[in-house]
């Protein structure tokens, strides 16, 4: 997907919501557990739900490596559906890869080819050759880490290096690889005061903001900082969304919760 046709959907369905497909099977309502594949009808149920209101789904691979080859196929499956029933929704394989060039190479193929994702969350520690291989993709995404939610961002990403935040020449010195214009950036909502400063580096990249919701983020606060003219946002929420209820009822919960957040998105693009 380009990012025009992700701006196209923004507009036309007045929302910048990213869903996070988390699933814990200790989470999900008991009565799905029964299933031949109890993770892929909770994804069908919620992707059903909810699919008019959001513009991008992001399933954390963890959720789905932790169950060995079962996850995994739940999670081809989930792709699939996605893909097969709603080919406008933009996807992101959240994997947090980056390895030497040769291996990224093959990660890139197993989220891009293989699962047919749209972008994959890549780290940018080990640098320009570790990233290009993803970015070699035509129409393809790839998400750098750049401010994370977390309190461990403070650790390294913040720290300064020759005058400059470390986060900050992320930004900077990955603007200069090649293809970079398929570059998107992870910044935490919970660093949403960091936004400013992170646009006047990169005034349109798109920015994937986790940590609405369940980590305490505020989205008026990501959209004032963090917002371009091409909307250049998409807020992601798991936990907040998708475990609203453990009961027969979790897939509309879902999508009362994604509504909530989409009548704010669609108030916020209307004051723009
Ligand atoms: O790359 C991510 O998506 C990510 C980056 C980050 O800085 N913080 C962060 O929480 N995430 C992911 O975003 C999701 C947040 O989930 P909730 O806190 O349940 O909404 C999880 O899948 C995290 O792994």
């Amino acid at each position: 997907m380009t990012t025009a046709q992700l701006v196209q959907e923004i507009k036309k369905k007045k929302s910048f919501l990213c869903i996070g497909l988390d699933v814990d099977l200790n989470k999900i309502p008991k009565h799905l557990i029964e299933a031949e594949d109890p993770i892929f009808e909770f994804n069908k149920a919620i992707i059903d739900a909810t699919h008019h209101l959001c513009v991008a789904y992001k399933p954390n691979t963890a959720f789905y490596e932790a169950y060995g080859i079962k996850g995994w196929q739940s999670l081809e499956k989930t792709i699939n559906y996605i893909n097969n029933n709603h080919p406008e929704i933009f996807t992101i394989a959240d994997a947090k890869r980056g390895d030497i060039g040769n291996t990224s190479s093959m990660y890139a193929k197993a989220f891009f080819e293989d699962l047919a994702f749209d972008s994959v969350t890549v780290a940018p520690y080990m640098g320009q050759d570790s990233v290009e291989p993803f970015l070699a993709f035509t129409n393809k995404h790839t998400i750098l880490l750049a401010l994370t939610s977390n309190q461990g961002a403070f650790d390294f990403q913040t720290k300064t290096i020759d005058g400059k935040e470390v986060y900050k020449q992320v930004l900077e010195t990955s603007k200069q690889w090649k293809n970079a214009e398929q570059l998107m950036y992870v910044v935490g909502a919970t660093k949403a005061e960091y936004l400013a400063d992170i646009r006047k580096i990169i005034p349109d990249s798109f920015l994937l903001v986790p940590g609405v919701g369940a980590q305490g983020g505020n989205l008026q606060d990501v959209c004032k900082y963090g917002m371009n003219n091409n909307v250049g946002l998409l807020i992601n929420s798991s936990r907040g969304i998708i475990y609203a209820s453990n009961d027969t009822d979790f897939a509309q919960a879902a999508a009362r919760k994604s509504q909530e957040l989409q009548e704010e998105m669609r108030s916020i693009l209307e004051l723009i």
